[in-house]
């Protein structure tokens, strides 16, 4: 037996560059497009705008899709749990900021919403030497209801059913907005009461 050989079956660890990863990659590619249409359509309500809406429904469906393929093919990597939740985060974040530059949402949901994604991306890099930490359940939600909530600003729908359609749009974004403030505080709870446990 040679010295340092490995001990036991050999474990392969799938590579970054997997489709997964790819799809993760072209979900953050999309964000710049996104954004260009929004803002080129500059609050008009034009075709653009509606080509825009479809294209961020389209982009952030692909995060159930990559981690879809992931976990069902093996291919879960530790680039892709940390590239994952930042992909979300262009796309949302460009949203959300859009949509403040076109004076349709107002800016402080769109600056806490940030501070907490953000926050929580600066707190993941300083774990890494620890470990990844992994979107949670409620962090997946956050995203889910936070991409319903800025669908439904993106798509003029007042266009076709009234303008009582903003009060709808107010009352899921305030839900999105809340969540996300809560699942981002969870995240530091839960690390807190890891490293008491380990400290102990
Ligand atoms: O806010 P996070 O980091 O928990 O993000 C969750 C991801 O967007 C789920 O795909």
């Amino acid at each position: 037996m040679t010295r340092n050989a490995p001990i036991g079956p050999e474990v392969s660890v799938p590579s970054n560059w997997n489709l997964p990863n790819i799809i993760t990659v072209v979900r953050i590619l999309l964000a710049p497009i996104f954004v260009w249409m929004l803002l080129a359509d500059a609050g008009q309500d034009g075709a653009l705008r509606w080509w825009a809406a479809l294209l961020f429904v389209l982009a952030i469906a692909t995060d159930g899709v990559d981690g879809a393929i992931a976990r069902r093919q093996g291919l879960v990597t530790e680039l892709g749990k940390l590239l994952d939740p930042i992909a979300d985060k262009v796309l949302t974040g460009g949203a959300l900021v859009s949509l403040s530059i076109l004076g349709e949402l107002w800016w402080w949901v769109t600056i806490v919403i940030l501070l907490r994604e953000i926050g929580i991306t600066v707190f993941r890099f300083a774990m890494l030497r620890d470990h990844v930490i992994p979107a949670s359940r409620g962090g997946k939600l956050k995203t889910i209801l936070q991409s319903v909530a800025i669908a439904l600003y993106l798509f003029p729908l007042w266009l076709v059913v009234g303008e009582w359609v903003h009060i709808l749009n107010a009352v899921v974004m305030g839900a999105a907005l809340v969540l996300t403030v809560i699942t981002g505080i969870d995240y530091l709870v839960k690390a807190a009461g890891e490293r008491k446990t380990t400290d102990a």
